[in-house]
């Protein structure tokens, strides 16, 4: 309860700048799957970065530095604000300008105030670099990934905008808006192997569903997590805003599990996973999903297991993981690395120390038999 007090306003806060990052990405990702791929660049490393990825971070760097002007704001994010200094970047700071001016000209419509003037580009740039916090052990540090399943979201499919905020080392909010991630579960096609072609078709933005994204939140230590439906055409945010509670699956048996992954084999080792599976008893084809809507999906029951090996050499991300972590926790379900610790988050923008992969399942049973078959598994494998 202590806590509920302490986090009140962070929480309230990011639950509704997250609401607000969701809307400035279904119209970036309406104007991208309808059009053409103007807005989307590559970046050094080749992964794609797109106008919504900056505007994001400078909304949300620029809500929260207002939100919160008595103090020292630290935000860890994704985007550094090199690539779009870049002279041939120039034509894409004119569309972040207007596509964030655009938003926050809205931003009463979720509780926040407008800027006086709209913001010019030195301002964008100032908002996109003032995110350069490295974490570590001590202090309040945001973490943001404003867009999450990059590639999800060029292709018009799943991702997701995630912020947590960790304090002392410790996770202690986290907020994840899946703008197509259907409120209701009906709307997803589970035996289909090719979840996430499935999934494309609901974000049709012609259909009804394109609407039906959701915000899922939670505090740590609460026992709780929460997911609210977006907002539309002119409506206010409004807490609790239809607020609906979450909880995992209750499924402890493997030959009823469903496990979700990346789609990307370059991101985890697909056949790895399989016979990890397999040798569970595991029957379901795995349901693959870009971002971390793969945590949305175990915290709400969606399916009962997950599982990321990446390749040796990469290393995972803190704003990768926050803010499901604590979602899939207090909606009951269990987290840690291949070696079954927590994830640590106090060592800076790595999670650190890392046995071997991150998985994820909806209780402890499912869980302990996880460990165990990534145990007998992992030494015939080549990883
Ligand atoms: N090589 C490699 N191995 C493992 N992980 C990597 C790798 N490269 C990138 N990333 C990070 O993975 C994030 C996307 O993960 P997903 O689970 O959504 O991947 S997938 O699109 O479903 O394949 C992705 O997040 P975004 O960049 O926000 O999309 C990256 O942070
Ligand atoms: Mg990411």
């Amino acid at each position: 309860m202590e806590n509920g007090k302490k986090y009140a306003k962070e929480l309230d806060v990011a639950v509704r700048v997250v609401h607000m990052a969701c809307s400035l990405c279904q119209r970036v990702q309406a104007g991208l799957v309808n059009q053409s791929t103007d807005h989307v660049k590559s970046k050094d490393d080749n992964s794609l970065v797109t106008v919504a990825d900056w505007s994001v971070q400078a909304t949300v760097s620029w809500i929260l530095s207002e939100s919160f002007r008595d103090q020292n704001v630290l935000i860890i994010a994704e985007e550094d604000v090199n690539t779009l200094s870049e002279a041939d970047s120039a034509g894409l700071l004119t569309p972040v300008t207007n596509t964030v001016n655009e938003i926050l000209a809205e931003a009463s419509k979720y509780g926040f105030q407008s800027p006086k003037e709209a913001l010019g580009g030195a301002q964008i740039l100032e908002a996109i670099s003032r995110c350069n916090s490295t974490g570590g052990p001590t202090g309040r540090h945001w973490v943001l990934d404003p867009v999450d399943g990059t590639l999800g979201f060029v292709r018009g499919d799943q991702y997701a905008i995630a912020l947590a905020l960790i304090e002392e080392g410790n996770v202690v909010i986290g907020v994840l808006g899946c703008p197509n991630y259907p409120m209701k579960k009906e709307l997803l096609n589970h035996h289909h192997h090719k979840y996430s072609q499935s999934m494309s078709k609901l974000s049709d933005p012609t259909s009804h569903t394109w609407e039906k994204g959701c915000v899922m939140y939670a505090q740590s230590g609460s026992g709780e997590a929460w997911m609210q439906p977006l907002i539309h055409g002119n409506k206010k945010f409004e807490w609790p805003n239809s607020a609906e509670k979450i909880q995992v699956s209750s499924i402890d048996d493997p030959e009823l599990a469903t496990f979700c992954e990346p789609v990307e084999k370059a991101n985890s080792n697909h056949a790895f996973t399989a016979g990890v599976a397999y040798s569970m008893g595991v029957k379901n084809q795995p349901l693959r999903v870009h971002s971390m809507v793969k945590y949305a999906a175990i915290a709400r029951g969606d399916a009962e297991i997950f599982m990321k090996f990446a390749s040796s050499g990469y290393k995972e991300k803190i704003w990768d993981h926050a803010a499901g972590v604590v979602i899939v926790e207090e909606a009951g379900g269990v987290v840690t690395d291949a070696g079954g610790r927590p994830l640590d988050f106090s060592r800076g923008v790595y999670l650190e120390g890392l046995d071997r992969g991150i998985i994820a399942c909806s209780g402890p049973s499912l869980h302990d038999k996880l460990i165990g078959a990534v145990y007998a598994s992992w030494d015939s494998s080549n990883l």
